[in-house]
């Protein structure tokens, strides 16, 4: 039996990893009655085309987005506003225009400054993701069992929102609402910080190459291996979270250069409890972190 799609035009904008699984996830869920994409890179739309999860794509955004009843930005955070600018002008009236970006409160504004009235702004962000870039990166199964956080203004239309949250269900992801603001502080402390931290442990060790030679690589079976993978996310797209998401970090980074220095102290004073104390906490977190299934 055909399923009668959620929407019938679906249009992503940037093909890399998120709008290739999205599209692999649409096509396999038969959410959408057609697939249009749009990515500035030609090489890539010809590739989305070839993998067969979009049905046609294009390097201008603006005619990509014709006709389309969702649209949503795939691409880093930092192009939000220039994009929703220049699609603006040829959104449908009725159409939702939502994205994935990785920080809310910017693409909010970025979405909110262009759009023209009757056009429903639900900004999302898939809390799934890997190290790896581009087209060829995507996979159906991305979704599945992880959180989907949409963001919806006040006075966001209900049934806009209740739409985009069973298309985002039916992907296999679970559904939270909440503000854009509460999103960008809980989300500085559980992925952008970490990022940060991968980025800083792993530039520190390269520094120090110099010195040991080539025994980073060597012995980095350790928890440094762990830190490389993290590192390896695109540098375009984390550029541009933590400058759109400045303010939530740098907060979050002050609670957490003191809780440092406290570990720092308990090391020089000696003071095993302390040290104990912690990493037993933590290897709880660990336990319930496995137990919702948060883990692979
Ligand atoms: N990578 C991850 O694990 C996750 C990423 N996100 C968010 O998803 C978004 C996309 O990330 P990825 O798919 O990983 O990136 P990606 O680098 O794999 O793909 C981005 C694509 O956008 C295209 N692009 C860039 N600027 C453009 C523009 N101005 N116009 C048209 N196309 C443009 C690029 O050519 C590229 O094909 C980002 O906003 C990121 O914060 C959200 C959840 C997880
Ligand atoms: O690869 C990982 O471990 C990630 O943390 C992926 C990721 C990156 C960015 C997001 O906004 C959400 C998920």
């Amino acid at each position: 039996m055909t399923k009668t799609p959620l929407y019938d035009r679906v249009t992503l904008i940037g093909l890399g990893l998120i709008g290739s699984s999205l599209g692999h996830a649409m096509r396999r869920a038969g959410v959408a009655g057609e697939i249009i994409g749009a990515d500035r890179d030609e090489a890539v739309c010809k590739k989305a085309v070839e993998l067969g999860f979009v049905d046609r794509a294009e390097t201008d955004a603006a005619k990509a987005v014709a006709d389309a009843d969702l649209v949503v930005l795939c691409t880093p955070v930092g192009t939000f506003d220039a994009l929703a600018k220049e699609i603006a002008g040829a959104l449908k009236p009725g159409a939702t225009l939502s994205d994935v970006g990785s920080v809310k409160l910017s693409a909010l504004k970025a979405m909110a400054a262009h759009a023209p009235e009757g056009v429903h702004l639900i900004p999302a962000h898939p809390v799934a993701g890997t190290e790896n870039s581009g087209p060829e990166a995507g996979f159906a199964e991305l979704f599945e069992g992880r959180w989907t956080i949409l963001t919806p203004p006040d006075g966001a239309d209900a049934a806009a929102t209740e739409k985009l949250k069973s298309f985002w269900e039916a992907l296999g992801s679970k559904v939270e609402v909440m503000e854009a603001e509460h999103h960008d502080l809980v989300l500085a402390i559980t992925s952008h910080i970490p990022h940060l931290i991968a980025y800083n442990i792993v530039g520190t060790a390269a520094d120090l190459e110099t010195v040991t030679e080539s025994e980073v690589i060597k012995y980095s079976a350790g928890g440094f291996r762990d830190f490389t993978r993290i590192a390896a996310s695109n540098p375009d797209m984390w550029r541009d979270i933590f400058l759109a998401n400045k303010d939530a970090v740098l907060e979050m980074l002050g609670r957490f250069s003191e809780d440092l220095s406290s570990l720092q102290r308990a090391i020089r004073w000696e003071d095993g409890d302390a040290l104990h104390k912690l990493f037993t906490r933590t290897r709880e977190i660990r336990r319930q972190v496995i137990e919702a299934g948060q883990d692979e």
